[in-house]
C-alpha cells in the first residue's frame, strides 16, 4: 500500500550535529521529495537545548501526518517520546553514531533509501515501556554499560571510538552491583554486571542484548548479565556481536509485562542512552502498541 495520497503535512526534526555528519545537502532533498510528492514540509533543526518543548509546541499548533526523526538514537528518543499515546507516526532517517532503534525497525541505514518512507510505506504499531513513568523505547539499562554510558556524556568526545576507550577504562575496576527484581512473573535476587530493560534488541554499538526481543508482543525483557569471571569477558562480548548472548550461562532474561526494580546499590542508569536518576525504586511497565512508526513496504508489497 502506498500512503503518498494520505500524507499531507510532515515534520522533520534534524539534529545538524549527530554523527558529525553535515545535513545541509540532506535539507534540500527532503524539499525537493516533499514537493515531488505535493507533501507540505516543515523542518525544525536541534539545538541542543529544550529541544523536546520546541518540538511539542510545534506539534501542538499543527497536526502532522508523521514526524521524521533525522539523527541519532536521542533525537529518535526526543521525537517518539512526544508521540506515543498519539496518531501520529515516527520516520527515522538514521543519521547519528548510534541508530539502535532504527536498526531493530529494520529502517534502510543508507540515507537514500530512507528517504524513500517520506512518501512510500506502511504504519505499524510498537510497544512501548515506562520506567516510573518515563518513556523507553528502546533499551534502558542500570550497571556496566549504565556507567559508561554516564561517562561518555559527560565526556566532550563524540562516537564509538570514545565509547569502547571508556568501557575499556572502566571494565577491570567494575564490581557487580545488588539488585532485587520483582516481575509478574518471578522474582531476581542477586548481583548483576548489568541489567537491561529491553523493548527492543541491540545497541547502537550492535551489541545484541536481547536477540529474541519483539517490538510488539506486549512484553519487554529484562536482560541481565551476572558475575563472571574477568577472562569470560571476551566470550560474553563475542556472544553479544554475534547475537547469541543467550547461550551465555553468565545470562538471565526475564520476560514480563511489569516489574519493579530495587536498585539498592544506587547504580546509575541511563534510559535509551540518556542518564537519568530514577531513585531506588523503579517501576517498568508495557505500554502495547503505544507508538506508530513508518516502515519500509515488506518485500510482497513492493
Ligand atoms: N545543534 C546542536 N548543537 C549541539 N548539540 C546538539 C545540537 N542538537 C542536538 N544536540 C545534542 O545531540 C545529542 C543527540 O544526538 P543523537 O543521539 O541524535 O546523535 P548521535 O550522533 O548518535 O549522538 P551521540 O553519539 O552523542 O548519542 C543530544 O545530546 C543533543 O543535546
Amino acid at each position: 500500500m502506498d500512503d503518498e495520497k494520505k500524507q499531507q503535512a510532515l515534520l522533520f526534526v534534524i539534529n545538524p550535529i549527530s554523527g558529525d555528519i553535515d545535513k545541509e545537502e540532506l535539507e534540500e532533498d527532503i524539499k525537493a521529495i516533499c514537493k515531488q510528492h505535493g507533501i507540505a514540509c516543515a523542518i525544525y533543526k536541534t539545538t541542543g537545548e529544550k529541544d523536546k518543548e520546541h518540538i511539542r509546541e510545534k506539534l501542538n499548533a499543527t497536526k502532522y501526518d508523521g514526524v521524521f526523526a533525522i539523527g541519532g538514537d536521542g533525537t529518535v528518543s526526543i521525537v517518539a517520546s512526544l508521540l506515543i499515546g498519539t496518531t501520529t507516526p515516527l520516520g527515522i532517517i538514521p543519521l547519528g553514531s548510534g541508530n539502535g532503534l532504527s536498526k531493530d525497525l529494520h529502517v534502510p541505514q543508507d540515507t537514500e533509501e530512507a528517504l524513500v518512507l517520506i512518501h512510500r510505506h506502511v504504519i505499524r504499531n510498537i510497544d512501548t515501556v515506562s520506567l516510573n513513568g518515563v518513556p523507553s523505547i528502546h533499551l534502558s539499562d542500570l550497571g556496566f554499560n549504565a556507567l559508561v554510558v554516564h561517562k561518555f556524556c559527560e565526556g566532550g568526545t563524540r562516537g564509538p571510538g570514545s565509547y569502547a576507550w571508556i568501557a575499556m577504562q572502566e571494565y577491570l575496576g567494575y564490581a557487580p552491583k545488588f539488585y532485587r527484581i520483582e516481575t509478574d512473573k518471578e522474582v531476581f535476587e542477586g548481583e548483576a554486571f548489568m541489567v537491561t530493560i529491553a523493548n527492543a534488541n541491540a545497541f547502537g554499538t550492535n551489541a545484541n542484548i536481547n536477540p529474541n526481543g519483539i517490538l510488539n508482543d506486549g512484553r519487554f525483557e529484562i536482560c541481565l548479565i551476572e558475575p563472571f569471571p574477568k577472562t569470560a569477558g571476551i566470550s560474553i562480548l563475542y556472544k553479544l556481536y554475534t547475537d547469541s548472548i543467550d547461550t551465555s550461562v553468565y545470562s538471565r532474561r526475564l520476560s514480563c509485562k511489569s516489574a519493579t526494580i530495587y536498585n539498592i546499590d544506587h547504580e546509575v542508569m541511563h534510559i535509551d542512552g540518556e542518564p537519568i536518576d530514577l531513585g531506588d525504586t523503579i517501576k517498568v511497565d508495557i505500554h502495547p502498541r503505544s507508538l506508530k512508526v513508518i516502515l519500509p513496504l515488506p518485500e510482497d508489497e513492493e
